[in-house]
């Protein structure tokens, strides 16, 4: 079945996604707030401990304690991401060479590319963990480098390669990404119990996180970047190492909470999931978007795999591996 057609994007199609000549952000600082950004148990990254009023869970209604975005506001406001001039250099290697994205908000975003693309990289500038060499990001409108603290309350993310505070067990690791986002007890334990029945991981609550294998780990990292109910979810690679019941279950948690007005960005290497699952997409090699839009747009006609494989070539015939055969 296509998911997508079950779970129609809230948000009008918007045309590919195109370069542009915005200057890079100002290098600033933290704002200038009284109060220090606690560090993140979930993500090695700094993140505001004060948050608004936690919202009850109610999937007819937005999760979080943000207003959903007008869709007939400017432009700006209408985005849940948007990405300009993107640069990231690191020492010779231009991982990322001036990538701009327009994410709708309310959007099921793919992000895919080929390995070394530059995905991780993008996302983990887009969200504020890695400092960019050039370039703007604005969540919903705030400048994740100009206003981080701000921008980083509209977020949830589940970075790809960081490390987990893994000594504590799952149960503890989720309340404390729930704390730290200023929620009180109650709700948090409330929710954290939730998420771990949703995500199948309440047999293994009193776990310490180390012990985890690579799918509980991805799951358990899930629920600590959704805790708060944030308006954009930034998830890399979200379903990597992740059984089919428990994917399954992930997707349409991910598509009740965008059909009430939450935006999911996620990089993923399975063609066939982005095409069933996203409505929007943006393919990325060598640090460049290749092609962005809605998935109809992008795909052509074709399937989104062999698309991707057009733009993006390189495949080899595997010749020269001889020796390889019995
Ligand atoms: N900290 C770093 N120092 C040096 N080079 C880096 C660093 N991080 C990433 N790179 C390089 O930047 C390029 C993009 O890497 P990135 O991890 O963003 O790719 P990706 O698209 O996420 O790949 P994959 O699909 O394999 O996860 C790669 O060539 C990588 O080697």
């Amino acid at each position: 079945m296509d998911d997508r057609a079950a779970h129609p994007s809230t948000e009008p199609t918007t045309p590919p996604t195109t370069q542009s000549a915005t200057p890079p952000a100002a290098d600033v600082t933290p704002d200038g707030a009284t109060r220090e950004p606690a560090p993140d148990a979930t993500s090695g990254a700094t993140r505001e401990p004060g948050q608004g009023e936690p919202a009850t869970p109610d999937q007819a209604r937005p999760l979080g304690p943000w207003a959903p975005l007008a869709p007939d506001g400017p432009e700006r406001n209408r985005l849940a991401l948007s990405v300009r001039s993107l640069v990231k250099v690191f020492g010779s290697k231009v991982a990322v060479n001036g990538i701009g994205l327009d994410v709708p908000a309310g959007s099921f975003y793919g992000l895919v590319g080929p390995n070394g693309a530059g995905k991780t990289t993008t996302l983990s500038m887009a969200t504020g963990l890695l400092r960019p060499t050039e370039g703007s990001v604005l969540v919903r409108g705030l400048g994740v480098w100009a206003d981080p603290l701000a921008a980083k309350r509209t977020l949830g993310v589940l970075p790809d390669g960081v490390r987990l505070f893994d000594r504590l067990t799952g149960e503890q690791l989720v309340t404390y990404a729930g704390l730290l986002r200023g929620m009180d007890r109650a709700t948090v334990a409330e929710r954290v119990a939730d998420l771990m029945t949703a995500l199948d991981l309440t047999a293994d609550a009193g776990t310490p996180v180390v012990d985890y294998s690579a799918g509980m780990t991805k799951k358990i990292s899930l629920a600590a970047a959704m805790i708060h109910a944030p308006a954009v979810l930034v998830l890399d690679e979200p379903f990597e190492s992740v059984d089919p019941v428990s994917a399954a279950n992930i997707r349409q948690i991910l598509h009740s909470y965008v059909d009430s007005g939450g935006t999911v960005i996620v990089s993923s290497h399975v063609m066939d999931l982005v095409q069933r699952m996203c409505d929007h997409v943006a393919v990325i090699a060598a640090g460049n978007v290749l092609a962005a839009g809605t998935v109809e747009e992008v795909r052509a006609g074709q399937s989104l795999e062999d698309r991707f494989v057009a733009m993006v070539g390189g495949r080899t015939s595997g010749e020269g591996l001889s020796w390889l055969h019995i």
